[in-house]
């Protein structure tokens, strides 16, 4: 899915206008109607709830005064509110006009605000994506009063006072929804961490914009969902064999952290690598063998961290990182790495922690490379705290283009920033898989899928990401958040993976 901007959202708009010979009124009421069966059907609104509907002055505002309009003709306790303006926009004015007789807007001000019991629902239909700057007087001070109401807020197409991709000064006035109902495609925002207290839980509710525009809108960033996915990873083929799908090398585990090589190895053999080799130092030997009896063994002559790089000949792709340490000989494990590599490399933890502690490293990075960081890893990695969850992603978008990587940036709704500058975001995953060597699981899949000979770097990556994701939701069912180990993600990759299979 395209995340669009909002000229690009007015501009689909339009052009749906125009295509399907509809009216800018008629797409309005597409989009009410689409809010107000979402408030019957799934918050199941019921008669005796107190319902309030604060409008503001553009189309927004025009969505909020349809909603209205359904809800008082079903029945229900609908009470309407209107900001102050200067101007209107010709759709709410149209809106307005069609207003039932007992359905009369108030209009509010900074000292007459409406009184909203707890229990209440108010529909946030102030503003939208036409938000042009942060919000002030009669605005921020209702915003201000419907987030201490202890409503339950349901915001249309976006939390009021939220910009759809960029950032908004701090203490400015937004609205904290508990969900936010936006039109047929997402908005950036939704997928940032710092918004998280606005969006709340956000849903799309299609309203029939023209596919075709979509189609010829040119964006550089995605919401990648499993539909888009399905399809890419080859069937394997009747007379397939292990040397069909790849040898992958993994140099892995340090004294304390041999854990962490065994779950990237099992991710490995599960992401569907035909051979896997892992490389511990010596003290890994028996607990590898004993928890992937499937994988090679390659013990380092160092008992407890890793001295020496193996032969890269037998190999088709290599992941360095979880549990490595950062000792200086580890270091120059890695550097020789780099200097030689001929296949594709997937970098995470202490490779990347390497990476950042001697930045020189970096100007070694062979082109596609893939690199895991999350977001303290990353920061180590670019050497400078970023100032919000927007200049992160420029941060990423930039490191990808300056190294000529592909560069992920773990969390909820991870982002991969490829080297012409495109962001992809994730769209599997939950808050269960917050748990130590979930990350280290992610390496090993994905160095199974650049092993791959017949997927791309963003093919492969993208795969990785959502399977990795898809599997921790597969999981969720059998062991709930808090006992959502690692492990049990790797026993997804399998069903996760058959899903995307063409
Ligand atoms: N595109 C679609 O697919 C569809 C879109 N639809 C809906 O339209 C919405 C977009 O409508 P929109 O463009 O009229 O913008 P909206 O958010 O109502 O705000 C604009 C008004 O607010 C004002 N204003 C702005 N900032 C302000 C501030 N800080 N403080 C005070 N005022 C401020 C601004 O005034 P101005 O900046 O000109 O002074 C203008 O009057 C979209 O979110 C969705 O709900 C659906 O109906 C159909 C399908
Ligand atoms: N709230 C969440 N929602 C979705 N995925 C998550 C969430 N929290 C963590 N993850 C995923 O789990 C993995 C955690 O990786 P990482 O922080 O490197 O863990 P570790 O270092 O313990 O292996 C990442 O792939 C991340 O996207
Ligand atoms: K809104």
């Amino acid at each position: 899915m395209k995340l669009l901007s909002p000229a690009q959202t007015r501009a689909l708009d339009q052009a749906t206008i125009r295509a399907q010979y509809t009216t800018s009124t008629a797409l309005m009421e597409r989009a009410a109607d689409a809010v107000t069966n979402w408030l019957l059907n799934e918050l199941l609104l019921d008669y005796d709830t107190e319902i309030h509907v604060c409008c503001g002055p553009g189309n927004n505002g025009g969505d909020g005064l349809v909603v209205a309009r359904n809800l008082h003709r079903a029945g229900y306790r609908v009470h309407l509110w209107l900001l102050p303006a200067a101007r209107h926009s010709p759709d709410f004015t149209h809106q307005q006009q069609q207003l039932p007789a007992g359905l009369a807007g108030q209009q509010i001000s900074p000292n007459q605000l409406p009184a909203i019991a707890a229990g209440a629902v108010v529909v946030d239909a102030l503003f939208g994506t036409g938000l042009s700057r942060p919000l002030e007087g009669a605005a921020a001070a209702l915003v201000r009063h419907i987030n201490d109401s202890g409503a339950m807020v349901v915001a249309v197409d976006m939390p009021s006072g939220l910009y759809a991709d960029a950032p908004q000064p701090a203490d400015c006035a937004v609205v904290r929804a508990d969900f936010t109902l936006s039109f047929e495609l997402p908005k950036l925002a939704f997928l940032l961490p710092q918004n998280a207290g606005f969006v709340g839980d956000w849903r799309l509710l299609p309203i029939g914009l023209d596919q075709e525009v979509i189609h010829n809108t040119a964006v550089d960033r995605f919401f990648v969902t499993a539909d888009e996915l399905r399809g890419q990873l080859p069937k394997r083929p009747k007379f397939s064999h292990k040397g069909t799908f790849g040898h992958a090398l993994l140099l892995a585990g340090s004294k304390g952290k041999m854990g962490a090589a065994v779950l990237a190895t099992q991710a490995c053999l599960c992401g569907g690598a035909g051979l896997v080799t892992t490389r511990v130092p010596a003290a890994g030997y028996d607990i590898l063998q004993i928890s992937a009896p499937e994988a090679m063994c390659l013990t380092d002559p160092d008992t407890d961290c890793i001295t020496e790089l193996p032969d890269l000949a037998p190999y088709d792709a290599v992941g360095i990182g979880p549990g490595l340490g950062q000792h200086d000989d580890t270091r120059m494990v890695l550097r020789q790495l780099l200097e030689t590599a001929q296949v594709p490399l997937v970098l995470d933890a202490d490779a990347l922690n390497l990476l950042g502690a001697y930045p020189d490293l970096q100007n070694l990075l062979p082109p596609n490379s893939l690199l895991t960081p999350h977001p303290k890893e990353f920061e180590r990695l670019v050497g400078e705290p970023a100032r919000d969850d927007y200049h992160r992603l420029d941060q990423l978008r930039d490191f990808a283009g300056r190294t000529r990587c592909y560069c992920v940036l773990k969390g909820a709704y991870t982002a991969l920033a490829a080297p012409d500058g495109t962001l992809y975001f994730n769209s599997t995953g939950n808050p269960g898989m917050a748990t130590g060597g979930s990350g280290d699981v992610l390496t090993g899949l994905l160095l199974a899928l650049r092993a791959h000979r017949h997927l791309s770097p963003l093919t492969a990556a993208l795969l990785g990401l959502h399977a990795h994701g898809r599997a921790g939701d597969l999981a969720l069912p059998h062991t709930g958040h808090a006992g959502l180990l690692a492990s049990d993600i790797v026993r997804f990759i399998g069903p996760a993976l058959e899903e995307l299979m063409g």
